[in-house]
């Protein structure tokens, strides 16, 4: 594989990953470690690290705005892939879009200048949220119009053309894949607008109830975190003549609050669960695709996706469910 060294910050360098400590990165830091080696993968964020991933392999500290910074961490440990994960997400977005826009916008600018520079392969994560009302909703196809009404969205549209700019002009290798929302179980999610999706599991196990924020029948494209990483280190490892396109929508399953209930009633039958929508998450959710159309995915470097929404509840219930286990026991 080309990955001497990675980063992750909510980056992977050598591997580095930067933005590493959120939702996905640490997930996807230990995901590298496996197929590259402990030391191969560098975790950054500008938060301080937990101490089990602090013990779990390199981890320094990376302000995605400080470019000579950037710079000097893939100069010193001769980094090669950067996974670009640092972002405030839609809701978040939506509440600091001055910080939003510095961290989404000048951020990437500074990740694409030193990708370049240094001749890395460059992974940066898109989302649905990258397309808007006027996109069409069921399904979203690759190519269609994006005119998203966040700056979360703004950013990554600005993402996607940046860097496929930056392939024409630069020869720059860089890689995309719209992410669906990611449900997680050992990670909590970052502020987003399909935040619900993951915290229903927790509150389930630890409470009988769960008041959602999205309507019952809102219904968003959505994939379980090992889809996604797998997704991930496979686009980046497929070889340059298969990509016809530097981004590319991946997708597994879609659903509404009302069914994901439905489908975690069937393990946890007493589990109660009320709506109380915030207008905010709704209108972000309304605006975004209800299906994802992600056949050149699947064509162009043979995506397939391995969880459905039984497979996924089940295996989210497992985890907490064995969690909470332990925490009685304790
Ligand atoms: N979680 C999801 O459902 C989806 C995530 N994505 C994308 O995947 C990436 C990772 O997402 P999550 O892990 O969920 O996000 P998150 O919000 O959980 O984590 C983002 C991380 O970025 C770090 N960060 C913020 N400002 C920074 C700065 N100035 N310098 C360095 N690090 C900084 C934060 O400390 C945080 O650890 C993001 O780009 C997001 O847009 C895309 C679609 C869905
Ligand atoms: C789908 C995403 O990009 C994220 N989870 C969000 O809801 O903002």
């Amino acid at each position: 594989a080309c990955v001497s060294r990675a980063a992750a910050a909510q980056h992977l360098w050598a591997a580095a990953s930067e933005g590493g400590l959120g939702q996905l990165g640490v997930g996807l830091a230990s995901f590298l470690r496996k197929r590259f080696g402990k030391d191969n993968v560098i975790l950054s964020d500008i938060r301080k690290p937990p101490e089990h991933v602090f013990l779990s392999g390199p981890f320094i500290y990376s302000d995605i705005l400080d470019y000579k910074n950037l710079r000097e961490i893939v100069v010193n440990n001769r980094i090669t892939w950067l996974f670009h994960y640092s972002a405030l997400l839609s809701a978040v977005g939506e509440a600091n879009v001055s910080l939003a826009r510095a961290v989404n916008i000048t951020g990437l600018h500074n990740v694409l200048d030193v990708a370049a520079e240094h001749g890395l392969r460059l992974f940066v994560p898109s989302t649905i949220g990258a397309f808007g009302p006027t996109s069409p909703r069921n399904p979203t196809p690759d190519l269609c119009i994006q005119r998203p009404r966040t700056i979360y969205g703004v950013s990554k549209v600005h993402a996607e053309l940046m860097g496929e700019y930056y392939y024409y002009r630069y020869g720059l290798d860089f890689r995309c894949l719209r992410y669906p929302g990611i449900i997680s179980a050992d990670s909590q999610p970052g502020g987003g607008t399909t935040d619900y999706a993951v915290q229903i599991f927790h509150e389930a196990v630890k409470n009988g109830r769960f008041e959602c924020n999205l309507r019952p029948d809102t219904r968003l494209p959505m994939m379980y975190i090992h889809d996604c990483l797998r997704a991930t280190l496979e686009v980046m490892e497929a070889p340059a003549e298969s990509l016809s396109m530097r981004t590319y929508n991946i997708s597994a399953m879609s659903f509404t609050p009302a069914e994901l209930a439905q489908e975690v009633l069937k393990h946890i039958p007493e589990l109660q669960v009320t709506y109380n929508v915030d207008p905010v998450r709704q209108a972000i959710a309304d605006s975004w695709p209800m299906n994802f159309d992600d056949s050149n995915a699947r064509k162009d470097w043979g995506w397939k996706h391995d969880f459905d929404l039984p497979e996924l509840v089940t295996t989210m219930l497992n985890f907490h469910g064995s969690e909470s286990r332990v925490a009685q026991a304790n």
